[in-house]
């Protein structure tokens, strides 16, 4: 964890156990993922771009007055993103930056659409991110999948696309696990993505949308009956319904939480109210993730402190979390038995020393 994201209110030794703590990354997109060194030398690169040159300046262009503005923020990112090398570079780097984070396995959510309609093509694309998938795992042993996700405010167009690419036998990348649906909520209802979604399913791929990060607990139910969603992407606002937080715990649909994405986008007003405790006394199965950290000024290390702190964790608590994730992931049954039986062995060998 670098020095800045040291929270005071968790102990140091805790946050040294985190830091070696082996991990699964469920909910972290590709573009928000770009470290403020990619973002800064892609944008010297197209000087007709507003997003800043000089890596100190991204903190305050990454300061977001509301989501909208936090969207209109990641799409002029996305616009930085030009080539299939771009597209590699980026992956690979993600993958650096997960690595040293002892992620063992990361699904990454991946918008093919934002880059097909700017000029990339469409089998080039695949190629830059299966080839930095295969080095990534070569080089720091983190194995990646992909969750493709329609941007849902560019309409059914994009849903379209994002289905025949995740579909076309042709083109579908084997690193391809899921099916997600991101972008605003407001205006965007979720039951007009069934029959996409339907295909999706039908094709062998995991159902992962974003729900109640910016609406009420309706879009979770919604993500559930029509969308099928085996996880939710945040499902912040389930905590407003009893009867949607007993329904989430007892069939065991995991909520992929992201407690300074919450706070940075302003959907939750700070990370005292961040309705994670809720969650988790109701027994819902939290997996803690990151979003879009160098965006929100964080890392996947850090959201184990926050919810270190949150949730009042020992080191005991914490494995105990890493192993949600595991469990939550689409990772087969031995690959997460290797991953548990790493997070035991560590944490036993760290309580014994
Ligand atoms: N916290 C988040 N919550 C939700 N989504 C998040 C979050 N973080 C990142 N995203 C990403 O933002 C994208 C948004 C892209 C989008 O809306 C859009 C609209 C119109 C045109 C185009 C285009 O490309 O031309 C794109 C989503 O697909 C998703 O992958
Ligand atoms: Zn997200």
């Amino acid at each position: 964890m670098t020095e800045h994201l040291v929270d005071p209110d968790v102990p140091r030794d805790l946050h040294a156990f985190i830091s070696g703590l082996p991990k699964a990354e469920l909910h972290v997109h590709h573009v928000g993922s770009a470290s403020p060194r990619i973002v800064s030398e892609l944008a010297a690169r197209h000087p007709d771009s507003k997003v800043p040159t000089d890596p100190e300046a991204l903190v305050d262009y990454f300061t977001f007055t509301d989501f909208a503005h936090f969207i209109d923020v990641y799409l002029s990112v996305v616009d930085l993103i030009r080539t299939p090398e771009d597209v590699r570079l980026l992956t690979y780097e993600v993958a650096r930056d997960l690595a040293r984070q002892q992620v063992r396995y990361a699904e990454l959510t991946i918008t093919p659409f934002s880059s097909t309609r700017r000029g990339i093509d469409e089998a080039a694309f695949m190629a830059a991110i299966e080839d930095a998938r295969k080095a990534a795992e070569a080089e720091f042993g983190t194995v990646l999948r992909w969750c493709f996700d329609i941007p849902g405010e560019a309409g059914l167009e994009s849903a379209e696309e994002t289905t025949r690419l995740a579909t076309d036998d042709r083109l579908r990348p084997e690193g391809l696990v899921s099916f997600g649906l991101g972008g605003p909520e407001i205006g965007v209802a979720r039951p007009q993505f069934k029959p996409y979604f339907d295909r999706a399913i039908a094709a062998g791929l995991h159902s992962v949308p974003h729900a109640g990060e910016t609406t009420g607990p309706q879009t979770v139910w919604d993500a559930l009956e029509y969308l099928r969603a085996e996880r939710i992407g945040h499902g912040t606002s389930s905590a407003q319904d009893p009867k949607l937080l007993a329904h989430l715990a007892e069939r065991r649909i995991p909520l992929e939480v992201c407690p300074t994405s919450n706070i940075a986008t302003r959907a939750v007003r700070s990370l005292d109210e961040h309705p994670i405790r809720e969650f988790a006394r109701a027994g819902v199965l939290v997996t803690i993730n990151s979003d879009d950290p160098p965006m929100f000024g964080t890392d996947l290390d850090n959201e184990y402190a926050v919810a270190a702190r949150l949730l009042d964790l020992d080191e005991r608590g914490l494995a105990a979390l890493a192993k949600n994730g595991v469990e939550a992931s689409f990772l087969d049954a031995p690959g997460k038995a290797r991953i548990v039986d790493e997070i035991d062995t560590y944490t036993a060998a760290w309580l014994a020393s």
